[in-house]
């Protein structure tokens, strides 16, 4: 089956905090594909790679990028396809440069923003779910699944004090 999503980061050091968006949608059984891509050290690169997302078959973007991160609104500014833009958090400033320079897109051009860091990441990889989901029962079935069960460890385990 061919990736419907694309998951793309600016460096290979983005790459433990995206890890999480994979895991949630190896889990829900949707095929992905991972790639570095930048706007700043591969823009000829990021360009061919937006103009092509449709025809490649991708459903939905996801883009990681820490500091001045401009990835995923320069990617959204190239491809019509919905993109889920995680804030990497960086060193110096603790990834709010991230979330801003990714949230702060001007009317017209939109990047779904998610949360700074691994949580942001699971959240997008999740979401992308959730998107493919409108047009997949079977993948819709197991997002079901998937909230029970996290509902059951919730509602099974009150007692903050036990793990
Ligand atoms: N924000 C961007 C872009 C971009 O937006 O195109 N390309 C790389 N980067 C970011 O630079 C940070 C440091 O990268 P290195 O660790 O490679 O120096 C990474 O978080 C990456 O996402």
């Amino acid at each position: 089956m061919a990736a419907k999503v694309a998951l793309i980061m600016g460096s290979k050091s983005d790459w433990d905090t995206m890890r999480p968006a994979t895991e949630i949608m190896t889990e829900l059984g949707v095929e992905h594909h991972v790639e570095v891509v930048s706007a700043h050290r591969t823009p000829d690169k990021l360009m061919e790679f937006a103009e092509n997302a449709v025809a490649r078959g991708y459903s939905v973007i996801i883009a990681g990028a820490g500091g001045a991160a401009h990835l995923p609104g320069m990617v959204a500014a190239k491809t019509r396809l919905p993109v889920l833009g995680v804030p990497v958090q960086s060193r110096a400033l603790n990834g709010m440069d991230s979330l801003l320079s990714i949230v702060q897109m001007p009317k017209g051009i939109a990047v779904g923003t998610l949360a700074i860091g691994t949580a942001g990441a699971f959240n997008a990889g999740l979401l992308a779910c959730q998107i493919l989901a409108v047009q997949d029962p079977a993948l819709a079935e197991r997002l079901e699944s998937f909230r029970e069960a996290q509902t059951s460890t919730v509602l099974d385990n009150p007692d903050p004090r036990e793990d």
